[in-house]
């Protein structure tokens, strides 16, 4: 149950034919406030600009997600993926490496279950409608890799991030006992699992989703390609029933994922002030 090597080889090659391209061409494919799929060279994480570039697409095109944060609001907004032209294999490639990863995000998912004593389709209803989408992340050079970072500390959102990564390294995690910053050194051909906040919360804390962030450096640029695994935007995110009982209450409050996920991407999208949402924000108090 693996995704095919040839094909990861096949989409690295051509995200860096992708992004190798001049920024003219890469623009044709700009994200803009509307549209969140397609290429962009500034996103922000908790409002720092991180660096590298990245290419967004969606597993289902189309997907419907809230159109605000806005609990009162009840709009839905319409994604769709905007595919370059050029490299022109880029499109087949991509739907093919997510249809796979798709694949193996259901399987870890069932393992997951049935870790927790749950039967294995335990969690999969909350994917119907999933709003899952893989990213490219360019790195490019940095001549002053101490002042800046690829991607500042975060925690994924989702139920699983299903990450491959080149050589050149990058990638750290912060110890759960004291926060320090442990390299995640790359195997080849091996993918990272992350655990998400979705299932920090489904599995009341017995899987952590733990912070990372990316380093970068001056000698090689690096590629990486996560996979994130996403609820339906309808689905209210708690401590699973039969996870809970009065030795061991729920640790969370219930939240909607969708509203969670606009949060977030609209904080991502421009700086604005103060912190994003964080899933500590729905702890249960003691
Ligand atoms: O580039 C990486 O290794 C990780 C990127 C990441 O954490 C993310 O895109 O959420
Ligand atoms: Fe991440």
């Amino acid at each position: 149950m693996g995704v095919p090597l040839e094909l990861r080889q096949k989409i690295e090659k051509v995200a860096k034919e992708f992004f190798d391209q001049p920024m003219e061409e890469k623009r044709k494919v700009k994200r803009d406030e509307l549209n969140p799929m397609g290429y962009h060279d500034g996103e922000h994480t908790k409002n720092v600009r991180d660096w590298k570039e990245v290419f967004d697409f969606l597993v289902v095109d189309p997907t419907l997600i809230p159109a605000s944060d806005d609990p009162d609001d009840k709009e839905l907004r319409v994604l769709t993926n905007q595919w370059p032209h050029k490299p022109s294999e880029l499109r087949e490639l991509c739907q093919e490496y997510t249809r796979q990863v798709e694949k193996l995000a259901f399987k870890l998912l069932e393992l997951i279950s049935l870790s927790l004593g749950l039967p294995a389709d335990r969690l999969n209803g909350y994917f119907k409608d999933q709003i899952s989408f893989a990213r490219f992340n360019h790195y490019p050079l940095c001549p002053a890799p101490h002042l800046a970072l690829g991607v500042g500390r975060h925690k994924d959102g989702g139920a699983l991030t299903i990450l491959s990564q080149d050589d050149v390294g990058g990638l750290q995690i912060g110890r759960r006992s004291d926060g320090e910053w442990i390299p995640v050194k790359p195997i080849p051909d091996a993918f990272i699992i992350n655990i998400g906040n979705c299932m920090q919360v489904w599995s009341n804390d017995l899987y952590w989703s733990a912070e990372h962030r990316v380093v970068v450096n001056s000698q090689r640029e690096r590629l990486s390609i996560p996979f994130f695994f996403f609820p339906s935007h309808y689905v209210d995110i708690k401590p699973l029933d039969e996870l809970i009982n009065e030795q061991n209450p729920a640790k969370y409050k219930e939240f909607n994922w969708g509203k969670f996920f606009a949060s977030r991407n609209r904080s991502d999208y421009k700086k604005r002030e103060g912190e994003n949402i964080q899933i500590d924000h729905f702890k249960a108090s003691e």
